[in-house]
């Protein structure tokens, strides 16, 4: 059964809008971060993640972002580029913004944070006139992602590319992204989360990210099923709630959810868990495969990537990821 059709007759598979920075991760893992002496560079940032891991996966990307005018940004536009990623929308700042910084402390494999550098960061100076109508004209899909809504002008842009998408006939996915530390106050977050989740096909987020949405309607965590059919009087098509390793549920318009299941892993950091996730279930139903066996791939990319150092350089192919579910089905990968 197919649940979302995706245009055919366009050249770009998927664009991403969004968060563009740099993951600086702890190489002395299982310490705080005061005891943290030596770190290792990486591109981040969820939407940018996302789109590494559309990419390692074979498909056609683009990005539409901002980068810092320097050694920072110039370093992210390469990795993208690297990666087969077409960069004509990522444009660069003039005003002195800086590169997004993200500190990451590996604790231990449950418990890991994240220490952001964002005063001043490029990715939120995106202005409406950089969105160009013309790539998002060409996509099937069209990636926002929570973190943009933040402020303005990001705020704005998502929007236009909201409306570029809307008159293009893009699918729209949703990354609900939460990132408390970007936003003022949990109100103004669940204005402008609930204002773009309106306008999108298929929603992504973890239980904690929906209950921020809701916290207008009540004070309590929602049955998922409840936070799931509210979004089907907008435009939703395919509403995803995750829960971290007991695995995540799929609901669509007429039935009563998907569940999938999650795969054992030697976990060494949780984060990226939700970018590799996004990135093999997107693929998933792109290759018009059962939301069952799009959510089990999304499930093994993420094992992939919480079991290796990095979010964006862990992203996995088509031939890791189903390497990865063969080996867990001959019981060779155990939990750490
Ligand atoms: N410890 C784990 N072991 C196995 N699989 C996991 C684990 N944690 C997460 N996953 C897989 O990754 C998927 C997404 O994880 P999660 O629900 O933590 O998303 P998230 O909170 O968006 O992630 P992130 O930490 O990147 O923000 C889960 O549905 C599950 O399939
Ligand atoms: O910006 C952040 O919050 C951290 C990211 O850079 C990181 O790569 C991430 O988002 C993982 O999900």
């Amino acid at each position: 059964m197919t649940y979302v059709s995706f245009p055919t007759n366009k050249p770009l598979d998927f664009v991403a809008i969004g968060r563009l920075c740099i993951d600086l991760n702890a190489n002395e893992i299982h310490r705080p971060m005061e005891e943290t002496m030596t770190f290792t560079k990486y591109v981040g940032g969820s939407p940018a993640n996302i789109t590494i891991g559309m990419s390692r996966l074979g498909l056609n990307t683009a990005f539409i972002g901002k980068v810092a005018n320097d050694q920072m940004g110039r370093f992210i536009t390469d990795y993208l580029q690297r990666n087969k990623i077409d960069t004509t929308g990522v444009v660069t700042d003039t005003t002195g913004a800086v590169t997004g910084l993200a500190f990451t402390e590996i604790k231990s494999p449950t418990d890991c944070s994240i220490l952001m550098y964002r005063d001043n960061a490029a990715d939120l100076k995106l202005t409406p006139n950089e969105v160009q109508e013309e790539l998002i004209a060409q996509a099937k899909v069209l990636l926002i992602s929570g973190t943009a809504l933040a402020k303005s002008p990001s705020r704005e842009a998502v929007f236009q590319a909201l409306n570029y998408a809307k008159k293009h006939g893009a699918v729209i996915v949703f990354d609900l992204d939460y990132r408390p530390y970007t936003w003022t106050s949990p109100e103004e977050t669940a204005v402008y989360y609930n204002l773009a989740a309106e306008k999108c096909d298929i929603i992504l987020g973890t239980r904690e990210e929906f209950d921020m949405m809701e916290c207008f309607e009540n004070n309590e965590s929602s049955d998922d099923k409840v936070t799931a059919s509210k979004w089907f009087n907008h435009s939703a098509k395919i509403v995803i709630i995750k829960h971290g390793k007991d695995g995540s549920i799929a609901y669509t318009q007429d039935d009563e959810g998907h569940r999938a299941k999650s795969f054992p892993a030697k976990v060494v950091k949780t984060f990226g868990a939700g970018d590799s996730y996004a990135a093999g279930f997107l693929y998933g139903v792109m290759q018009g495969w059962t939301l069952e066996k799009s959510m089990e791939f999304g499930s093994a990319a993420a094992c992939i990537v919480i079991s290796s150092h990095s979010c964006s350089d862990a992203m996995p192919t088509v031939y890791q990821v189903e390497d990865y579910i063969e080996r867990c089905n001959r019981n060779e990968i155990t939990a750490s």
